[in-house]
This record gives structure tokens, sequence and C-alpha cells, in this order.
């Protein structure tokens, strides 16, 4: 398997590639219980995260509901990334506790957690640069597969039943982001909003209750930008919720159903996108100094 690669971005961003919204890419069955529309699906209560001297986060605490846009936003090095990596099993917190599903994440590694159904994409893209298109999404859905090596050298019935099955819904995917034609490019010679597209496709492969989504708008011209919102809309109509990391508040503002901020490792703020646009502390903290930045 190659090593990932992170993609550069480009000096001129390409126009965006039109999306299959009708392709069912609902999650499929990943053997944990399904949450309601509208109910608690995660909770960050009262974490800290230290590096040191540095607290990156302090003492945050905030919930996302079943089906809904949440935006994290905040800026440089207010702690959001590092919000995703507490709930993704990079970082365990200093102190307080991530919930998923009623049950704190506790010492969970990454596997774990992506099979517990939470998904994400990173800041700078981290595909396998010399596996295709359809390989990448191939292995978000072999994060589920039951059979092991040994059936796989047999190649027994239900190894090969679930090959057929992970393609088919690796192809979908693909469909559904419009690079079915590209399905056997390498990764790495892909335009670069394709490239992005590709990485939720394989984010969304491993069936997440969560997808988390860092930064997907970077690099984007304002056309690419507006396919994004209607892309994650799509994809929260499907059957997702989505965590979105941004910093263009045009996006975050047009797609999120509500928003928490972060400053210095604090949440200073937490409400509706319109709430949050009239927040003094949020203007002072973020959009007055720079409402355009992207
Ligand atoms: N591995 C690490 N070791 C030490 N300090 C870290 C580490 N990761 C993050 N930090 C620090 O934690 C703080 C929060 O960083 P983080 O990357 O989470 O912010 P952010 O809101 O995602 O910023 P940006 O918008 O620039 O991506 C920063 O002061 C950062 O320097």
């Amino acid at each position: 398997m190659s090593e990932p690669v992170q993609a550069q971005e480009p000096l001129h961003a390409e126009e965006a590639t039109d999306i299959n919204p009708d392709v069912d890419i609902a999650p499929a069955d990943i053997g944990v219980p399904v949450v309601p529309e509208g109910e608690r699906l995660l909770e960050v209560d009262t974490v800290t995260l230290r590096f040191g001297g540095v607290v990156a986060l302090n003492e945050v605490s905030f919930h996302i509901n079943k089906g809904e846009i949440l935006g994290l936003i905040g800026p440089n090095g207010a702690g959001k990334t590092t919000c995703f990596n507490v709930m993704t099993g990079v970082y365990q917190p200093t102190s307080g506790a991530v919930r998923y599903l009623g049950e704190p994440l506790g010492k969970r590694k990454k596997f774990e957690i992506t099979k517990l159904g939470i998904a994400r994409t990173f800041q700078n893209i981290r595909l396998f640069a010399n596996m295709t298109a359809l390989e990448n999404v191939l292995v978000g859905v072999d994060a589920h597969h039951t059979t092991g090596v040994g059936s796989a050298m047999f190649r027994l019935p239900k190894h090969r039943r679930e090959e057929a099955e992970g393609y088919e819904r690796a192809m979908e995917l693909l469909t559904f982001m419009g690079l079915e034609r590209k399905a056997d490019e390498l990764a790495r010679n892909l335009p670069y909003g394709d490239q992005r597209r590709l990485e939720i496709a394989r984010a969304l492969a491993t069936s997440p209750q969560l997808l988390c989504l860092d930064e997907p708008a970077a690099g984007f011209n304002p056309a690419e930008k507006a396919k994004l919102m209607e892309l994650i809309r799509t994809i929260r109509d499907q059957g997702y919720t989505v965590l979105l990391i941004e910093h263009d508040m045009k996006l975050v503002m047009g797609v999120t159903d509500r928003i928490v901020v972060l400053e210095f490792g604090r949440k200073i703020a937490e409400g509706s996108p319109a709430e949050i646009r009239d927040n003094p502390a949020v203007v002072a903290a973020y959009l007055g100094v720079d409402e355009d930045a992207s």
C-alpha cells in the first residue's frame, strides 16, 4: 500500500465537478445503534487538552445532534483541529470526556472509532496518491469487512460477497461525487477539487453516523464553494450528521444549523448562524477581524 501523500493546493482552482445527488449513498448498517433524528449523537464534556504549557482546549463543552450540520469556527490556533483530534482518537483529553452514542470514547484507538461510525477528512488532503480513486474509496469500505485473511486467501463465498458489495458501494459513492469516470485514475493525477471530493467519498465509505470535515473548502474558488455547500446539504439529507471546520464565513453561515465558536481553546459562543453573526464576542474575536478570510 502506498503512503498517504499530501496534495498541494492549486494556484488556480478549477471549476467544480457536478455531483449526482439522487444516487443513494445512505450509510450502511455497521452494527452500531442508530441514533434517532434530533437526538444527541456526540457530546464533548468539559474537555481540556494541554500540550506542555499550551492549553489547546480549555473546558470545552458542546454536543452534536443526529441529522444536523454543526459548524466549529474560530481564529487560527483556537483549538478546532485539536477538538477533531480528540473526537477521533488522535489525542486523549487531559481531563473531561467525549461521549458518543452515550458512551465515553475513553482510550479507543482511531480505527476503533472509525468502526463506531465517526469519520473525518483532513485540512491537508491525505489520499493514497499511488492508488486509484476506486481503491482509495475501497479502503474506507474495507474498514467494516468482517472476513479475515483466511477467507480472502481461499476466496470463500462470504468474502466474495463482501468484496462485490464493497465494490458496488464504492462505485455508488464515486458516482454520487461525479467521479465515476475517474475511478481508475491514480489519486495523484486528479485535479485538486476532485481529490477533495474523493477524500469525502472515502470518509463516507466507512458509513459514519458522524462525518467531520476539516476545512473542505480550502483552495476552492466561489463556484466550487457553492457546489460544496450543495454537496454538504445533500450528504446530510442522505442520513449523515456533519461537523464542519471552515474559515469561509459565507459557507459556514450558509450551510450550518448551529455554530460553536472557539477562541484560545475556550468556547466563547454557540447558537444559530444569525445569533453568531450578531454576537459581540464573536465579532470581536473573529468575524470583525477578517470576514472574508478563507
Ligand atoms: N501536537 C501539538 N503539540 C503542541 N501544540 C499543539 C499541537 N497541536 C496543536 N497545538 C497547539 O494547540 C493550539 C490549537 O491548535 P489547533 O490546530 O487545534 O487550532 P485550529 O483552531 O485548528 O487552528 P487553524 O485554524 O490554524 O487550523 C495552538 O496553539 C497549537 O499551536
